[in-house]
């Protein structure tokens, strides 16, 4: 029985352009006099992971390398997330969610159901991400938040953490997402999955494993409270 719905958010409940066009160019302003702060202990620690990873090169040049790319690296997201705090907070940035995406999760939740999110995206800038959308603040829909510190999002070692840290077994936890390699590990740990095939994110369906076009699917498809 499916007792929490365990989300990514880019592709799944954000769209990706939205990551991309809006969030990274903010990020990457705002990034070249955030990592000369030696003051900020988050920052000095983001940037001597950076060292261990890239000796010798430029944190910033590595960092935009990144973001080219839509490396999933850990110092990144730390460091981002520290740049979209202000971003949200003074209303430039307001997460503009899949329109089927607040409807559905409050439904799920006033039905009982829990909720929680898994994103590479750093946990304070996924709460700032769901604290600021164009639809409210919808933080208090959800009782966790994991990220890249709980480990990779393709490594099934973390889905098992996340299901004991939820007090769960594998099996009552469903894992949304738009990514194949993630949903693979997170059958692989014994969750439910299925993944979000957004037309506006041109997500290739991957074999072995169910899709839904929006989260009204994914209640018909797993009869999630309506
Ligand atoms: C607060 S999430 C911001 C988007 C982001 O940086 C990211 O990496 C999202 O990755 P996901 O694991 O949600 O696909
Ligand atoms: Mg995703």
């Amino acid at each position: 029985m499916i007792r929490l719905v365990l989300l990514d958010i880019e592709g799944t409940t954000l769209p990706i352009s939205f990551v991309r066009d809006v969030m990274f160019p903010y990020a990457a302003k705002a990034l070249p006099a955030l990592i000369e702060d030696h003051t900020n202990p988050q920052v000095v620690a983001a940037r001597a992971d950076i060292a261990i990873s890239h000796p010798g090169e430029d944190p910033l040049k590595v960092c935009q390398d990144w973001m080219a790319k839509d490396e999933k690296a850990a110092p990144l997201k730390t460091l981002q997330g520290i740049t979209w705090r202000q971003g949200f907070e003074d209303g430039t940035l307001r997460a503009d969610l899949y329109k089927d995406v607040p409807p559905a999760l409050k439904a799920w939740s006033e039905g009982g159901l829990r909720l929680a999110v898994y994103s590479s995206g750093s946990i304070p800038s996924q709460k700032l991400l769901y604290g600021y959308t164009e639809q409210g603040d919808l933080t208090s829909l959800f009782d966790g938040f994991f990220d890249l510190s709980t480990g990779g999002k393709k490594d099934a070692a973390s889905y098992t953490k996340i299901a004991a840290a939820c007090g769960l077994k594998p099996e009552d936890i469903l894992f949304l997402s738009d990514i194949g390699a993630e949903l693979d590990a997170a059958l692989e740990a014994g969750l439910k999955v299925c993944q979000l095939v957004r037309p506006q994110d041109q997500t290739v369906p991957h074999e072995g494993v169910p899709h839904a076009t929006d989260l009204n699917e994914v209640t018909q498809k797993f009869s999630l409270p309506a």
